[in-house]
């Protein structure tokens, strides 16, 4: 084992917010700033760069493989999901739409009492990261956003099927206001038509500052202490190329693992919740029982309808199918920035009320479900558990607030019951499929190392995907607002109700018993790679993990500053709220709290 030389920030994972951090912080010359990659450096495969390509690396070398325990709330079923592992981390090999969260989200992290994180504030934060011509000339960060052209009439459809059923749609996606239709932004960068990440928009410019070292394929396995006077965060251990290293942090250690691995390397490194360390022999630094609670992420589920084919209705089946024609003609459009090959495929999107609350007897059904889930005491936290609670009580019954994320997609597209994709069925039959996203879900669970052992393996992750009953309530009235925005005009002119559905949906019509939707959403729901919170941002006697400075609890000199430190999920995707996070988080740390 050998000493390297000091940096004064060492900063653990080079994904999207370790690198934000990374290349703010070295703006200044005199600040030595090092990152620690697990990954390899993928900036110039075509895999990460051609937008319609996401799909390709999220199993292999290139992600962390990683499953869910059995899900009670699922039928018992695990699910897969993929991690980022290379330069960028996940915003490397993510699904490109770009998207903000709303201001009562936002404000509702700040009066958790996370001062200086309101809207206004966090909103400062997230424009320095992207680019937009329409946006405006305020927002001028590195990463590069495209809205696609409408090159097909499904966006005019997707419209004006959303005015039919009178929600507005001509909000603005970024400002914490948008309610109902849009066609969003990806991180695309118009010019180029390839995908534009925290590798290639923050990093690349930044990487020939001589105060700035990138280590790849470098596996940080603990933090290292400094217990003489309290408890000092001083270095990190790092294996790289068969060899162990540590290296030393002059200011701090900063964590921006991920929402999976940065609680997972607290507790390897002794920060945790004690009983359960001493049980697997690891010894303790800090005890603290939140580290890895308040896992979040959006249960999502699909309905394919079969599409009445016709000119401008294009679909991405063909491509999907592999057939070699469809192959050629996206990779000719490509050739010429055009095509599904140029796009994500995934922008047209709304954020909806909770449907059917025609009266306040509706109302008050559903919040007697949250009543009845505090007095049951369903959560081990009961403060958060209740702050939680009255965010979603906040929003639930409000014509504005969306407690569900709706995506049309031209094509087939649905989950294993594992949480992978499912392959187009066989046929010549085009899809279009409606997926939801329950915005706000009040199931939360953890995710604990289960040995001291750095095998990414030894982990139990338990989202407990739709445990809360107003999370089934909510998403089922949802899924059943789905149908019904497929019977709308002029969508439903376009589609062959009585045709071809995904195969594991009941008959048209029958999701309108609300016991058959909540049943297709057992047996269909799987996980978004949406996770946020296991290491969040709040009070410690509220469940927090790290404070507004994102300063870990009981130790100097370690911060967490990535999509963990999310106390609130984000009510979408969740890449632009990320890069508000990290940019949030450099001016904290460059202004010295
Ligand atoms: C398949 C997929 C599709 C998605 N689609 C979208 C989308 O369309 N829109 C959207 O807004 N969001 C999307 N997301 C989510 C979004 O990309 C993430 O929320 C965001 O990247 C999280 O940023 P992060 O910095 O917290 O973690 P990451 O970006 O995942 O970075 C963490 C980094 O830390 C590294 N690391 C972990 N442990 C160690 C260790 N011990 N040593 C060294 N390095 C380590 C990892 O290899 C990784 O590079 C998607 C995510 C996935 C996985």
């Amino acid at each position: 084992m050998s000493s390297f030389t000091s940096f004064d920030y060492v900063i653990v994972g080079g994904g999207l917010a370790g690198l934000v951090l990374a290349t703010r912080l070295s703006e200044d010359a005199n600040t030595g700033v090092l990152v620690i990659e697990a990954g390899q450096d993928q900036t110039s495969d075509p895999r990460v760069n051609i937008p319609g390509m996401w799909p390709a690396l999220i199993r292999g070398e290139s992600a962390w493989d990683f499953k869910t325990v059995p899900q009670e709330g699922l039928e018992g079923r695990q699910i897969g999901f993929p991690q980022g592992r290379l330069l960028g981390g996940s915003s490397a090999l993510n699904g490109l739409a770009f998207s903000a969260t709303s201001k009562a989200n936002v404000d509702a992290w700040e009066s958790l009492g996370n001062a200086g994180w309101g809207w206004k504030e966090f909103y400062e934060s997230m424009k320095r990261s992207y680019s937009l011509a329409s946006e405006g000339a305020d927002a001028k960060g590195p990463v590069q956003l495209t809205v696609p052209e409408a090159d097909t009439e499904w966006p005019k459809v997707w419209t004006e099927t959303l005015t039919t059923l009178g929600f507005s749609t001509t909000g603005n996606p970024f400002n914490g206001t948008l309610s109902g239709g849009v066609v969003v932004a990806d991180s695309i960068d118009p010019l180029t038509k390839q995908r534009s990440y925290a590798a290639n928009a923050y990093l690349e410019p930044a990487r020939s500052r001589p105060n700035l070292t990138i280590w790849t394929k470098a596996d940080a396995e603990k933090i290292i202490f400094d217990r003489s006077d309290g408890v000092t965060a001083t270095g990190v251990q790092v294996v790289q190329d068969g060899e162990t290293k540590i290296v030393e942090a002059r200011k701090d250690v900063v964590i921006t693992a991920g929402t999976i691995n940065s609680p997972r390397l607290l507790e390897l490194s002794g920060v945790g919740d004690a009983k359960r360390l001493q049980s697997l022999g690891i010894d303790v630094v800090v005890d603290n029982p939140n580290v890895g609670e308040n896992l979040q992420n959006h249960p999502l589920c699909t309905l394919s309808f079969q599409v009445r084919d016709g000119p401008g209705f294009d679909t991405i089946d063909k491509l999907a199918r592999q057939d070699p024609n469809a192959i050629a003609a996206a990779m000719k459009a490509y050739g010429n920035q055009k095509g599904p090959m140029s796009k994500s495929g995934s922008n047209l999107v709304a954020q909806l009320p909770t449907p059917g609350l025609k009266t306040d007897d509706d109302v008050s059904n559903l919040t007697a479900l949250l009543q009845s889930a505090i007095l049951d005491g369903h959560d081990e936290s009961k403060s958060f558990a209740q702050s939680h609670e009255s965010f979603v009580r906040s929003i639930l019954a409000s014509p504005t607030e969306a407690t569900g994320c709706y995506i049309m997609i031209p094509g087939f597209v649905e989950p294993t019951s594992d949480g992978w994709m499912a392959p187009a069925p066989p046929g010549e039959e085009n899809y279009l499929t409606l997926t939801l996203l329950l915005a706000h879900p009040l199931s939360r669970g953890s995710v604990h190392v289960t040995s001291a052992s750095a095998d990414p393996s030894a982990v139990a992750i338990d989202p407990k995907y739709l445990s809360h009953p107003l999370d089934i309530e909510v998403m089922a009235k949802h899924l059943q607002f789905a149908e019904n925005i497929a019977t709308t005009k002029p969508l439903v002119d376009h589609l062959v109700l009585d045709g071809k559905r995904n195969p594991r949906a009941p008959p048209a019509g029958s999701l309108a018993d609300l016991s058959a939707a909540k049943e297709y959403l057992r047996k269909t729901t799987v996980g978004a790679h949406h996770f946020t919170g296991t290491c969040s941002m709040m009070p410690k006697d509220v469940g927090g993990v790290v404070d507004a400075q994102l300063r870990v609890y009981g130790c100097r000199n370690l911060r967490v500053c990535d999509a963990s430190i999310i106390p609130l999920t984000p009510r979408t995707n969740p890449q632009a709220t990320v890069y508000g996070v990290a940019e949030h988080a450099a001016r904290i740390i460059r202004t010295g709290l």
